[in-house]
């Protein structure tokens, strides 16, 4: 293995280790707001997750981005967000919904789409000078990311900003949250369906959520774990408009359709758990599981250190 790819084993190990350890803290106190609360104190091990997601993003796969720009999760984001806020994307998915209604004009503001980052890391979206990103992330790797922790921030009438944190976001006013490479940090089904139901509530009516999840294998190989998000997602009226499988990742776009889907608390525990990652169910110790995932892997995963990262196995 040469240097370069020595280095993002390194930096993709830091990354692994700490989603592996949180999944591991839940197992040992079986509450996921202690242990959540814990892991967000423990500041040394946040800014090490950055500075390595940080350097492995930009060293590592943005040289794979230019040899080959159809495996980049950037790329791929920006081209669905393209054409269907400022192509006919949008178009096409109102007269599919066969609701023949005289449809709200979308709005801009000075002709930007506005995009809320979640789990933003570095702003990788900020090349885009259409889009009007608020990156946020729990520890961000770049003073210009904003600090938030998703999961507990309060959704209310107007979205404020002060010393680079967020105090609250504006409900409907996105016309897209970005996930990319987010719900697989979080050890709980429970945790990934609240950063759902958020996205959803700070969306506008027909914006957009997309989801991206790093999986190396062939689509069909974790389809019934994407059936399962889709199915889910639906439930609370975003209806998934857009699936692709890159190289290295599935790719999603949910477009919300209704604006208060009626949901008990009931529903809520069953969509919830149907948020679920095949690293939730490994009975052996995930560092043996995903040993044995290793195998699996084709030199140029490896080399591009995407092997690191977790996969969705099944
Ligand atoms: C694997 S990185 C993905 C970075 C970036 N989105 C990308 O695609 O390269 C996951 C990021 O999610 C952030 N994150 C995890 N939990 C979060 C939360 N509750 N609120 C905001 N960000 C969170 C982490 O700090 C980390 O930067």
């Amino acid at each position: 293995m040469s240097q370069q790819s020595e280095d993002g084993k390194v930096l993709a190990d830091i990354i692994k280790n700490v989603h592996r350890r949180l999944r591991q803290e839940l197992k040992e106190s079986g509450d996921s707001e202690s242990s959540w609360i814990n892991h967000c104190r423990n500041e040394d091990r946040l800014k090490e997750y950055a500075k390595s997601m940080h350097q492995l993003a930009t060293e590592h796969w943005e040289r794979l981005r230019e040899s080959n720009p159809d495996t980049s999760r950037i790329n791929w984001t920006w081209s669905f967000l393209s054409n269907y806020f400022l192509g006919n994307g949008c178009e096409i998915q109102r007269q599919k919904s066969k609701l023949y209604i005289d449809w709200p004009k979308l709005m801009f503001k000075d002709s930007k789409i506005s995009v809320l980052d979640v789990g933003s890391c570095y702003n990788p979206f900020k090349e885009f000078k259409e889009l009007d990103v608020l990156p946020v992330d729990l520890c961000p790797a770049l003073e210009s990311v904003y600090q938030c922790d998703f999961l507990t921030v309060p959704v209310g009438e107007k979205t404020f900003l002060e010393d680079q944190s967020v105090l609250s976001l504006a409900s409907s006013s996105f016309h897209c949250v970005v996930f990319s490479f987010l719900l697989e940090y979080f050890p709980s089904c429970s945790q990934r369906w609240t950063c759902c139901e958020k996205a959803q509530q700070l969306l506008m009516e027909e914006g957009v959520l997309v989801i991206i999840t790093p999986d190396s294998k062939a689509a069909h190989s974790n389809s019934k774990v994407m059936r399962s998000w889709r199915e889910a997602l639906e439930a609370i009226g975003l209806k998934r408009i857009k699936y692709e499988k890159l190289l290295h990742a599935h790719c999603m776009a949910f477009r919300k359709t209704s604006i208060d889907p009626p949901i008990t608390s009931d529903d809520r525990q069953l969509l919830a758990s149907k948020m679920y990652i095949p690293q939730d169910f490994h009975s052996q110790s995930d560092s043996e599981q995903e040993e044995n995932d290793h195998i699996k892997f084709t030199e140029e995963e490896v080399a591009e250190g995407f092997t690191y990262l977790p996969m969705l196995n099944d």
